[in-house]
């Protein structure tokens, strides 16, 4: 059932106003998950790489200064085989070879995989991983001092503490010779890009089975962050004393950030079943803000571990994560803990949870990784009547999801005080999201320095990815800034994209169901939905189609909106930032901001739930009122920024720029903190004519616009058997395939 013909159904649309069908994102399956180039390019790269037998790696600029840098980071004056990062090539000169996989193990050979391809592959020079990392926008910086960076690229051969003294001095000298630009270039590294998902096997040597169920899920061709990601995450698994980076990742919405680090997850976890038969302990942890984010990276990561023997489980009310005294009174009222799995095989609650008398730090979960909200996890580590927290020593890998609003004050002191939990020595830490305030890079830096005082953890690069560029808005997507200028206004636009009466002209918006409606508050969206409940006809499916979705809900409520949504039962839900981040909806057509997002990263966040794995096709529809007008220029900027990066035509002019006044610091703040405050929940949203003190976006009752409905739909149907024969003509003009809900 296509549900735009439903809802146009009594409006005479012209033919060409439906060419645009084929480019939605719920048309058909994307055909590059790449953003930034594509497999041919790379094919193409390698090519030209073999032709090439004279590179010349030199930047654009002074020559001079371009010596000056080479000589201080290369000595000889040439580029080192920088795969990882300069730890890890120090690291794995003393490494052992790869160990081949064992027969016995999980690992025996694929079908029409030789024995060397297994373990080599091939592996690429200096001008071809610049070449690649170029044209896919991938870029790693080693976010560490310059002075130990480069100190520890000329200690390496040398152990005289003496000599070293002397050639650190030497360091800090040239650095402070050199400009900022070249200081940035000597932080830059090169690592080996993964072009396909077969040199998982043969270079990274990865579970035969994971590598098995990745081809199942249809991904053959890495994204950008993969490309980037995977191999400094899975590039030392086979030397037991090689180093893997802490990683900070920062890459566009939907562009597969949960696969990047689920796929190392996974494996490192074989490899301990390996090396350690019979043992399960919780030795990954991920942190992601809400429930359904949750419910989602464990539906994902089963999906990828079948077969594996790896368990991952959502953290859920009651569970245990470690053992000790007062646990025989499980506090089975601890306040929000999370499923949200959406999966019927939620079976990991944790049955041996009760098991008593095993020592104190044992984990009785009966899983590797666990997925958690912070909340729910701080609750369960929380020791009766103390600040302290139990502590995690089994959990080498701490992954935090959505990294920046997990460190953001909302959420810092209970992931603070989960990654203080994890008190192994040896943690490894990543970070991910598609924004990344300089803030957070410099509170994990300082975080990661307090453990080694304290704990005297391991220190371990700390790299940075970004793909493309950084808290940008995803690429393929359509934006629209519309000025409505009071509520009623917003409410007529949405109207108008549900319910379109004229035929568009070529450069106006369309929005076709399914797609997400975003406001400010609970309030505000409970508004909105009492609003459109009825806008639906009731021959296309009427108030079920239109939901809410929202914090204050059961979980079971929540869950069964996500479900029904994913199944096309389901056409638009209307949300808060519940729903702005990390939650995946396949092919959804579309967002509408209807209500302002409360800053750039949000707006990021909201509008990237459209245009996911390079889907092209989707459309943010961003709507703002007189009282936003303070407010709206950070977006304005980053559509504009967007649109030029595209070369697209600008849809945000420059006089509307130039004419929005910038926000300070702390309005910036008071904006992030408490929303656009006409509208806040405290202030009980009024109507545009401020005749009710009841928080709903309309003026009439609930029982009129029953009524109304009720007289449309009867008057639709009249027409419609009138018109059934036009209708079924429009239909075939169209080509329109059945619309059957979204990908799960
Ligand atoms: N290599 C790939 N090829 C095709 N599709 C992929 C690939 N990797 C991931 N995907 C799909 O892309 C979609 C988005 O992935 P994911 O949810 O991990 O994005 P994300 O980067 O975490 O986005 P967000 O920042 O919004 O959380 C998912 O449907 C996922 O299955």
């Amino acid at each position: 059932m296509d549900a735009f013909k439903l809802l146009t159904r009594s409006t005479k649309l012209k033919p060409s106003t439906s060419t645009t069908t084929s480019r939605l994102p719920s048309a058909g399956k994307a055909a590059n998950p790449q953003l930034f180039g594509s497999a041919e390019d790379i094919q193409s790269s390698r090519k030209r790489k073999r032709q090439n037998d004279a590179p010349d790696h030199r930047p654009e600029g002074n020559d001079d200064d371009f010596e000056a840098t080479q000589r201080l980071l290369f000595g000889g004056g040439h580029w080192t085989q920088n795969t990882t990062s300069t730890a890890a090539v120090k690291k794995s000169k003393k490494a052992k070879k790869p160990k081949k996989a064992s027969a016995k193990n999980d690992d025996t050979q694929i079908p029409g995989e030789s024995d060397s391809e297994q373990v080599q592959g091939e592996t690429m020079d200096e001008t071809e991983r610049r070449a690649i990392l170029k044209t896919h926008k991938i870029k790693v910086v080693d976010l560490r001092d310059l002075e130990d960076i480069l100190a520890e690229k000329a200690d390496d051969n040398d152990d005289d503490p003496k000599s070293k003294k002397k050639k650190k001095r030497k360091i800090s000298k040239e650095i402070a010779s050199l400009s900022k630009k070249r200081q940035k270039e000597a932080r830059q590294l090169y690592p080996e890009p993964l072009t396909s998902f077969q040199d998982l096997r043969k270079k990274y040597q990865i579970s035969r089975k994971l590598a098995e169920n990745i081809a199942e899920q249809g991904f053959t061709v890495p994204t950008e962050v993969q490309m980037g990601s995977l191999p400094l995450l899975l590039g030392n698994i086979s030397t037991k004393d090689g180093q893997e980076p802490d990683l900070l990742a920062v890459a566009p919405t939907g562009s597969g950030k949960t696969l990047a680090f689920l796929i190392p997850l996974i494996n490192k976890t074989v490899q301990y079943h390996r090396e350690n038969p019979g043992q399960r302990e919780i030795s990954s942890i991920i942190v992601a803000p809400t429930k359904e984010l949750v419910g989602q990276i464990v539906n994902e990561g089963r999906k990828l571990a079948v077969g594996t023997g790896v368990k991952i489980t959502a953290m859920r009310k009651g569970m245990q994560v470690v053992a000790r005294a007062e646990d025989d009174d499980v506090d089975e009222n601890s306040e929000d803990s999370a499923s949200g799995s959406e999966s019927d095989e939620d079976e990991d609650a944790d049955k041996s949870a009760k098991s008593k008398g095993s020592k104190k730090s044992d984990t009785l979960t009966k899983s590797d990784i666990l997925v958690t909200t912070p909340l729910a996890l701080v609750n369960a580590l929380s020791v009766k009547d103390k600040e302290e927290k139990e502590s995690l020593p089994s959990v080498r890998h701490l992954v935090l999801d959505e990294a920046d609003v997990l460190l953001d004050p909302l959420f810092r002191e209970q992931t603070l005080a989960i990654w203080n939990s994890c008190t192994n020595t040896n943690l490894g830490i990543s970070f991910w999201s598609a924004t990344m305030g300089s803030s957070i890079e410099e509170l994990t830096k300082s975080t990661l320095e307090s453990r080694h005082e304290s704990l005297s953890a391991e220190k371990r690069p700390l790299l940075r990815l970004v793909i493309g560029l950084k808290d940008s808005a995803v690429p393929n997507i359509q934006h629209k800034l519309i000025y409505a200028a009071t509520e009623q206004g917003k409410l007529l636009g949405l109207r108008q994209l549900l319910h379109p009466t004229a035929a568009i002209a070529p450069n106006e918006v369309r929005l076709r169901p399914p797609f997400l409606v975003f406001t400010q508050t609970i309030t505000r969206a409970v508004a909105l939905h009492s609003e459109l409940l009825y806008d639906i006809p009731i021959e296309a499916g009427g108030s079920s189609r239109i939901a809410v979705l929202h914090s204050d809900l059961s979980e079971t409520r929540r869950a069964e909106i996500m479900k029904g949504f994913r199944k096309g039962e389901i056409w638009i839900i209307i949300t808060t930032d519940l729903l702005a981040r990390g939650v995946d909806f396949r092919g959804i057509n579309g967002v509408v901001n209807y209500d302002i997002p409360t800053s750039s990263a949000a707006y990021v966040h909201r509008v990237g739930r459209t245009g996911r794995a390079g889907r092209e096709g989707g459309v943010a529809v961003t709507y703002y009122t007189k009282e936003d007008i303070p407010y709206v220029k950070s977006i304005a900027n980053l559509i504009h920024t967007s649109e030029k990066l595209q070369g697209k035509e600008q849809s945000v002019q420059k006089w509307l720029l130039d004419s929005l006044p910038d926000l300070s610091k702390k309005d910036r703040q008071d904006l992030k903190r408490h929303g656009v405050k006409a509208r806040a929940a405290s202030a009980k949203l009024k109507t545009d004519t401020e005749k009710g003190g009841k928080a709903r976006i309309s003026t009439k009752s609930g029982y009129d616009r029953r009524m109304e409905n009720k007289r449309k739909g009867a008057i639709s149907a009249s027409r419609n058997r009138a018109q059934q024969p036009s209708i079924a003509k429009d239909a075939a003009d169209s080509g329109d395939d059945e619309w059957n809900g979204l990908d799960d």
